[in-house]
C-alpha cells in the first residue's frame, strides 16, 4: 500500500546531481514536440535575422518534410498497432470460442470417462504376470495341471443343473471352463480322516461357500481366483490342496534333504505369513498323528526371524514354504532351496500382491519355477481390473466368487460416527464400553497407534500395540498376548494386521478412517468371522476426504446398514454430472471413478519412490 505513492513521488521529482534513482540513470527530461519545433523555428528565425534567408528557407522546408515523414510514419505505426490489437483480440476470442466450443460439446462426465479409459488402457498394457524366463522364451502352458483326485461318483453323476442349484443356494458365482462340482461335505472331498477329526475339534464341520467350491477346484489341479468375505475360511481353502499335493508327492517318492518344496504360499505381511504357517503346521501335525500318513515339513520364510532356527527343516526334504516375498527371493537367490520341483503357488491377499507395488517381486519369484505350476489367488477384495489382469496370467482359471469382491462382511454391524479430532481419545474410552473385550483399535498412523496405546494404558486399559516400526519380538508379543486373552485391546496399524484371524473379536474401532475403502473392508473384517457377529465403529470428521466418505456411504447402503444423516447428505459429484455410478475398477470403491482412485495414486507414489531410491543408489539392486 505504501509502495505505490512513493514511486509516484520519485518520478515527479527532477533528478538533482548526486541523486540516483534506481532505474533513472539515463534520465533525459522530456521536451514536448511543439516546444522542440518552436525552439528550432526560433533558431532559424535568428538565422533569418542574419539575412541568410535562402539557407533558412531550405532548412525550414527540410524540417517540415521530415516532420511530415515522421507524422506519416507515426500514423502508419499507429494503424499497424491498432490492426494488430484487433487481430490479436479476434484471435483470442476465436481461440476462446474454440476451447469453449470443444468443451461445451462434451459434458464433464464424458471428459471424466475419457480420462478413465486412458488410465485403464495404461493398466491393461501391463506385462503379463509370468516369469521373465517364460516371457522371454515364450513358454506357454495351455492345459491345467493333471490331478489324480476325483470327486465321489455320486457327485460326478450329478447334472450341471444340480451343481448350479447348489451354487445358487450358497450364493457362489463361478466363471471358467469345465468347473469342478461344488461339494457340500468335507468327507466327500476325500480329505484324510485325521485332518477332519482335527477340524472338528475347532468346530469346523461343514465347508463354507468358498471352501465347498474352492477346495474341489484346487484339488482338481485348476488355477483359481478365489474371492470371499473376510473371515470366510479362505486359508483352509488354499492350504489344504497344497497339503494334499505334498502328501501325494511324498507317497510317490519321499523327499530327501535338498529336495522340495512342493508348493509355496505367499503372504503380504509377516504376521499373516506367521499365522498361515501356524495353521499349516497344525494341520500337518494332525495329519501325521494317527501314523498312517508321513510328516510333512513346512518352512516359514520371512524377514525378522533367524533361518538358523529352522535349519532342522532345511536338513530334511522340504514340502511346504510359507513366505513373504522379500525373504523368499533372498533365500532362492542364496540357493537355500530351489523351486525346481515346485508346482503350487498361492498368493493370499492376492490383489495386494499383484498390484503395482509387489508385481515385480512376484515376477521375480515366478522366474525360479522350472516347471508348470498351479497358481491360486485369494482375497476378500479383488477389483475387476486386477481380476482381468490375473486371469490373463493363469491357465484356464476358474473364478469362484462369494459376494461382491470388496463388499463388507454382512455379519459385521457397521456404525459410523462423526467425532471431532480433539474428542477422539475421550470418545474411544466410551466406545470401549460398548462390548466386552477383545477389541481392536485401528489407526492409519504409527505415531497415533503409540499415542492411543499410551493413553489407554494411562487409563488402566490392558492394551498392546502393533505397527510396522515395532521389532519382530514386540509384534509377536503383542499378537500372542492379545490372542491368548492376556490383553484386552490391540491398537494396530492397518498394514500390520491385515488378514489376521483373532478369536472372537467383539468390536473393531476404526480411530482414523483409511483412505482406501478396501482397507476399511479388511479392518472391519477382523470381527464377524466364521459365522459370528461383531460390531465395527468408525470415527470420521472433517479431516476425512469427501470421496472416502462417499465410498463408505455406498458400502453401508450395499450392506443394508444404517447410513447416518451426515453421510446421507453427501452428494455424488458423478450424479450431478449425469454420469453412471459404477464402482472404481482399480480399487472397487463405489464412491469414485478411476481418475480419483486413492489406491492408484498411492501405487504411483510408491513406484516413483522406488525409482527414486533406485536412482539414488546408483541404479543398483
Ligand atoms: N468351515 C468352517 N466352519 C467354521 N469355521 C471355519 C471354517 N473354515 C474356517 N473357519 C474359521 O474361520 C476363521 C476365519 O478363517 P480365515 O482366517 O481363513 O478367513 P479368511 O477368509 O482368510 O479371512 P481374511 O480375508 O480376513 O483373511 C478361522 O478362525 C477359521 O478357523
Amino acid at each position: 500500500m505504501s509502495e505505490a505513492p512513493q514511486k509516484r513521488r520519485r518520478v515527479q521529482r527532477s533528478p538533482s546531481p548526486g541523486y540516483k534513482l534506481d532505474d533513472d540513470d539515463n534520465y533525459v527530461p522530456y521536451v514536448p514536440v511543439a516546444q522542440r519545433r518552436q525552439e528550432k523555428l526560433a533558431k532559424i528565425t535568428s538565422w533569418t535575422a542574419n539575412s541568410d534567408r535562402d539557407r533558412a528557407r531550405r532548412q525550414k522546408e527540410e524540417m517540415e518534410e521530415q516532420e511530415d515523414a515522421e507524422k506519416e510514419e507515426e500514423r502508419r505505426r499507429e494503424k499497424a498497432r491498432k490492426e494488430r490489437t484487433l487481430l490479436m483480440e479476434a484471435q483470442e476470442v476465436h481461440t476462446k470460442k474454440d476451447i469453449e466450443g470443444a468443451y461445451s460439446k462434451k459434458t464433464d462426465y464424458q471428459k471424466a470417462e475419457e480420462a478413465d479409459a486412458e488410465i485403464l488402457a495404461a493398466i491393461a498394457s501391463r506385462r503379463k504376470l509370468a516369469s521373465d524366463l517364460e516371457l522371454a522364451t515364450g513358454v506357454q502352458y495351455t492345459e491345467p495341471l493333471k490331478s489324480s483326485w476325483r470327486p465321489p461318483r455320486y457327485i460326478r453323476e450329478r447334472t450341471e443343473e444340480q451343481h448350479k442349484k447348489i451354487r445358487e443356494k450358497h450364493h457362489i458365482l463361478v466363471d471358467g471352463e469345465n468347473i469342478p462340482p461344488p461339494i457340500e461335505h468335507f468327507q466327500d472331498m476325500k480329505i484324510p480322516g485325521s485332518i477332519l477329526d482335527f477340524l472338528k475339534t475347532k468346530r469346523i464341520t461343514d465347508p463354507t461357500p468358498i471352501q465347498l467350491q474352492g477346495i474341489p477346484t484346487a484339488f482338481a489341479g485348476r488355477d483359481l481366483i478365489g474371492i470371499a468375505f473376510t473371515g470366510s475360511g479362505k486359508t483352509l481353502a488354499f492350504c489344504l490342496p497344497l497339503i494334499m499335493m505334498a502328501l501325494e508327492e511324498e507317497a510317490k517318492l519321499p523327499l530327501v534333504r535338498g529336495e522340495g518344496p512342493v508348493g509355496v504360499i505367499l503372504c503380504p505381511s509377516r504376521e499373516l505369513a506367521n499365522q498361515t504357517y501356524e495353521n499349516v503346521l497344525a494341520w500337518c501335525e494332525a495329519l501325521a498323528k494317527d501314523g498312517r500318513y508321513p510328516h510333512l515339513n513346512t518352512l516359514l520364510c520371512m524377514g525378522g526371524i533367524s533361518m538358523g532356527e529352522q535349519s532342522h527343516v532345511l536338513n530334511k526334504g522340504l514340502h511346504i514354504v510359507v513366505a513373504t516375498p522379500g525373504r523368499l527371493i533372498d533365500m532362492l537367490e542364496k540357493k537355500k532351496f530351489t523351486f525346481n520341483n515346485c508346482k503350487y503357488l498361492c498368493m493370499d491377499e492376492a490383489d495386494r500382491m499383484i498390484d503395482l507395488g509387489f508385481e515385480d517381486d512376484v515376477r521375480n519369484i515366478m522366474s525360479f519355477f522350472k516347471r508348470q505350476r498351479q497358481t491360486l489367488l485369494f482375497s476378500a477384495t479383488m477389483p475387476k481390473k486386477i481380476q482381468d489382469f490375473a486371469q490373463q496370467s493363469l491357465i484356464k482359471p476358474i473364478l469362484v466368487n462369494v459376494g461382491r469382491a470388496g463388499a463388507a462382511n454382512l455379519d459385521v454391524l457397521q456404525v459410523v460416527e462423526y467425532v471431532k479430532q480433539e474428542a477422539k481419545m475421550v470418545y474411544l474410552l466410551e466406545c470401549l464400553q460398548k462390548t466386552a473385550p477383545p477389541v481392536i483399535v485401528f489407526s492409519e498412523n504409527k505415531n497415533e497407534v503409540d499415542d492411543i496405546q499410551e493413553y489407554l494404558l494411562l487409563k488402566g486399559v490392558e492394551a498392546v500395540a502393533i505397527h510396522g516400526s515395532k521389532s519382530q519380538e514386540e509384534r509377536q508379543y503383542a499378537i500372542k498376548s492379545f490372542k491368548s486373552g492376556a490383553k484386552d485391546v490391540m491398537v494396530a496399524s492397518g498394514v500390520a494386521s491385515k488378514g489376521l484371524d483373532f478369536n472372537d473379536i467383539q468390536h473393531v474401532i476404526i480411530f482414523s478412517m483409511p483412505k482406501e475403502i478396501e482397507d476399511y473392508v479388511h479392518q472391519i473384517g477382523r470381527t464377524g468371522r466364521s459365522g459370528k457377529t461383531g460390531i465395527a465403529t468408525t470415527f470420521v470428521n472433517m479431516n476425512t476426504p469427501e470421496q472416502t466418505l462417499l465410498d463408505l456411504k455406498y458400502l453401508l447402503m450395499e450392506a443394508g446398514q444404517k447410513v447416518p444423516p451426515f453421510l446421507a447428505s453427501i452428494d455424488d459429484p458423478r450424479a450431478v454430472q449425469g454420469g453412471s455410478l459404477k464402482g472404481c475398477p482399480v480399487c472397487g470403491g463405489l464412491g469414485h471413478g478411476i481418475s480419483n482412485c486413492p489406491k492408484l495414486e498411492d501405487t504411483q507414489r510408491r513406484q516413483m519412490a522406488s525409482h527414486r531410491a533406485a536412482n539414488d543408489a546408483g541404479g543398483g539392486f
